[in-house]
């Protein structure tokens, strides 16, 4: 494996497939827009499912299952909203050579599956609340260029469908899950967010309102929907008839249930890769790493005495084993037939975050030279505090990768208030908070005006494609003061909030 030949400033894109394909976290696969998942980022995939798992069942959420298959009766029973996404549906037609009577779809998302077996468990008020997720994969047959972890026919993720007696109930559920989505970015992938609700044109349209947890790219200047979370009101109980009779006396006997539905998906994979890794390779945050730490013995050459390399081996296998007793996810390289520089680019390229040096030096002075992944910065850690220092270490890292992260963010979020300075900012790579009006017209409006017609085939790969409008990303939940009489950035009807728009995946 040599190291990568591309520079992430000059061909993003370029570097983004060889860094996911060199530091073997990914290999691409003869069905387009499908990809391989290595342990390296399997092993990532597995810590998201740990933690968010762990705060979802802490609120009472359950898994289950449902079948990958939704015959096509039940998937248009939906069709109001279906309709646009028609085009991604895949459909099994054939088994072996015969066909089958009615086509049957690969579930895009699992509201017709799961909502006709709601309809049927639910009958009392004292079934509810129902909380169940499913961690699965879902196909959608996109057109548009395929990306890696960012744009895929078939991928990972969970999806969430609770339901509710109450508005009330639901709602506070949808913010809940909206706090545990920004702590998988925030407190996992050191990955900075802003936490909003998404305009009319950008919501799901089968649900009421849409949270969403938006990131930002620095190479591209773009922002990328993080994981959404919907309040779905009472459209779905009503389209299959999820009532309970009313526990508030008979007035309205029966109650149409209020529901939610969530997902963050392997996305979340390539979100982090793109913001944090370098042209050495990946740098993976500490507490998803499959890996957080690679012991390498120093000071062995060919005139190495047997006793002397021994006695270097020893006593990094001694730290090794001590850091993996405490809980470090640890492993040590000890193969003679490689120098420690090449061992030190190869785990750059893998991105383990930290590495332990154990040379002569170290041993005679009774300590570990560490040294980190994303910034180099380096750490003299005396033996006696290995299990002290190394999670400090560790810690220091995730807050380092997530400032830095933040701080670029927060430069290229730019609050205008006037159009002649849109188009700049924008290519300036920057997303903007703009004074809006809220009417979707003047959105659609933005959006042309803000680059040339995007037919939909728009090439988001290259980054240098000015072409792309401005799209809204969220209306965040932090407003900066709207002046009285303030004027929507495009249009002359009055601003009644402050919405984030820019280029975005
Ligand atoms: O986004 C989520 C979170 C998890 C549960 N589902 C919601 C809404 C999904 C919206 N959506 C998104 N994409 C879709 C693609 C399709 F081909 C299709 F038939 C339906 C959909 C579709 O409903
Ligand atoms: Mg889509």
């Amino acid at each position: 494996l040599i190291g990568i030949t591309v520079d992430k400033a000059l061909d993003f894109p370029g570097w983004y497939q060889q860094i996911l394909t060199k530091g073997e976290m990914l290999d691409y696969y003869d069905v387009s827009g499908c990809y391989i998942l290595r342990p390296a980022s399997y092993a990532i995939w597995e810590k998201i499912q740990e933690y968010f798992d762990a705060k979802i069942k802490k609120i009472g959420v359950k898994n289950a299952y449902f079948p990958m298959f939704v015959s096509s009766r039940v998937l248009e029973k939906e069709k109001d909203h279906i309709e646009g996404f028609a085009p991604e549906v895949a459909w099994v037609t054939k088994a072996g050579s015969s066909d089958l009577e009615e086509p049957i779809a690969i579930r895009p998302t699992s509201e017709t599956v799961m909502y006709p077996y709601y309809s049927k468990w639910i009958k009392s008020h004292r079934d509810l609340p129902l909380k169940l997720n499913q961690w699965n994969s879902v196909v959608r047959w996109e057109f548009k260029h395929p990306q890696p972890f960012l744009r895929t026919r078939e991928f990972l993720w969970q999806e969430g469908h609770t339901v509710f007696l109450t508005k009330e109930e639901a709602e506070s559920e949808v913010l809940q899950i909206l706090d545990f989505y920004a702590g998988v970015y925030e407190e996992l992938l050191a990955v900075p967010v802003v936490k909003g609700k998404k305009t009319e044109k950008e919501k799901f349209a089968g649900g009421e309102f849409t949270t969403t947890v938006e990131g930002y790219i620095p190479q591209t200047g773009r922002g990328i929907q993080g994981a959404t979370s919907h309040h779905l009101g009472q459209n779905f109980s009503k389209m299959f008839n999820i009532t309970v009779e009313n526990p508030l006396g008979t007035e309205h006997p029966k109650v149409f249930a209020h529901q939610n539905s969530w997902g963050l998906s392997t996305r979340v994979i390539g979100v982090m890769t793109m913001i944090h890794s370098d042209n050495k390779g990946l740098v993976i945050p500490p507490r998803v790493s499959q890996y957080q730490a690679v012991v390498i013995p120093l000071g062995i050459t060919s005139k190495t005495s047997e006793e002397q390399r021994k006695a270097i081996h020893e006593s990094a296998k001694k730290v090794e084993a001590r850091l993996l007793e405490s809980g470090i996810r640890i492993f040590g390289d000890y193969n003679d037939n490689y120098t420690p520089g090449w061992k030190f680019s190869q785990y750059e390229l893998k991105g383990v975050p930290i590495r332990i040096e154990m040379g002569p030096k170290d041993i005679e002075q009774n300590h570990v030279t560490v040294v980190r992944r994303n910034d180099s910065k380096k750490y003299t850690v005396p033996l006696d505090e290995l299990e002290k220092r190394i999670p400090e270490i560790l810690d220091e890292l995730h807050d380092s990768l997530y400032s830095k992260a933040k701080e670029s963010f927060d430069e290229h979020r730019v609050q205008v208030s006037e159009w002649k300075e849109f188009v700049p900012a924008l290519n300036k790579k920057n997303v903007i908070v703009a004074p809006w009006c809220g009417v979707m017209e003047c959105e659609e409006d933005i959006k042309e005006s803000s680059g040339k017609q995007d037919d939909g085939e728009e090439i988001e790969v290259d980054d240098k494609s000015p072409s792309m409008g401005a799209k809204s990303l969220c209306i965040p939940f932090e407003q900066p003061e709207l002046k009285p009489g303030q004027k929507c950035i495009k249009c002359d009807r009055e601003a009644v909030n402050f919405t984030m728009f820019g280029r975005s995946y």
